[in-house]
């Protein structure tokens, strides 16, 4: 079973891609739904989250508060490295479990739809890698309408990761994905052939 990594900047269209891919039929571990999940209520990651960031990140529900934490980390290297050394551990293990899974099912290909991908070192062990590119003035439009920001926070989101162009010159395919997404849709088509005959 080869591993295909994909990822790209925020809101570049990983989800996007990830999704057409699920369509044809191929298993997807995504990294921010395990990460989601690990932090949920009873999960041990919650607890160290509370001990390392105080009550204030956690809500009236117990639940994480997101927009809380993703505030004050996205704007501090530190602190946001303090969230990863929590986090991370327990999302590898978990994409290394689902990885497992797809294997022993005999799946030929998997992709891993992990936006920190080079960020890690590539530590989730993605034989092939596809990266999304978006123009930034396309990528900061479409974050601050995905998800309500501010011009400024959505410059320190995508600061807080390895820019686009540096991804895109370790990536083996590079997908533009600034066109309508039927033009996406062939691209991504062109690579699974390409894949799929190797
Ligand atoms: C800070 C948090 C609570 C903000 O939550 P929010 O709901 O606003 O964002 P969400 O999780 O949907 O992530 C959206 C995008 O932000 C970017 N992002 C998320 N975490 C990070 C990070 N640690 N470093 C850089 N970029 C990140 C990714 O491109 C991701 O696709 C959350 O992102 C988080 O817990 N991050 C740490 C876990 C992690 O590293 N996740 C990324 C996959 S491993
Ligand atoms: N080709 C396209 N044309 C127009 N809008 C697009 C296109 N591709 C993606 N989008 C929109 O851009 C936004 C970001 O896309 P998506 O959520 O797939 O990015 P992502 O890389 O998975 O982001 P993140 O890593 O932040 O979760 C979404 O609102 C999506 O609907």
């Amino acid at each position: 079973m080869i591993k295909v990594g994909l990822t790209g900047g925020i809101a570049t269209g990983k989800s996007t891609v990830a999704g057409y891919l699920r369509k044809q039929g191929i298993p997807i571990i995504d990294a921010d739904v395990i990460a989601r999940e690990v932090v949920a209520v009873g999960k041990p990651a919650l607890d160290e989250i509370r001990v390392a960031f105080g009550d204030a990140v956690i809500n009236e529900t117990g639940e994480l508060d997101r927009k809380t934490l993703g505030k004050l980390v996205f704007g501090n290297r530190t602190l946001l490295e303090k969230l990863n050394a929590i986090t991370h551990p327990y999302v590898y293990a978990e994409m290394e479990a689902q990885a497992e899974h797809y294997r022993i099912a005999g799946e030929q290909l998997v992709i891993l739809d992990l936006p920190l991908l080079y960020e890690t070192n590539n530590h989730a062990g993605a034989q092939k890698v596809i990266v999304v590119v978006v123009t930034e003035e396309k990528q900061l439009e479409r974050l601050m309408k995905r998800n309500d920001l501010s011009l400024a926070e959505a410059k320190q989101r995508v600061a807080a990761q390895m820019p686009l162009a540096q991804k895109q010159l370790l990536a083996d395919f590079v997908v533009d994905n600034n066109g309508p997404i039927q033009s996406t849709y062939e691209q991504i088509d062109q690579i699974l052939k390409k894949l799929l005959n190797d």
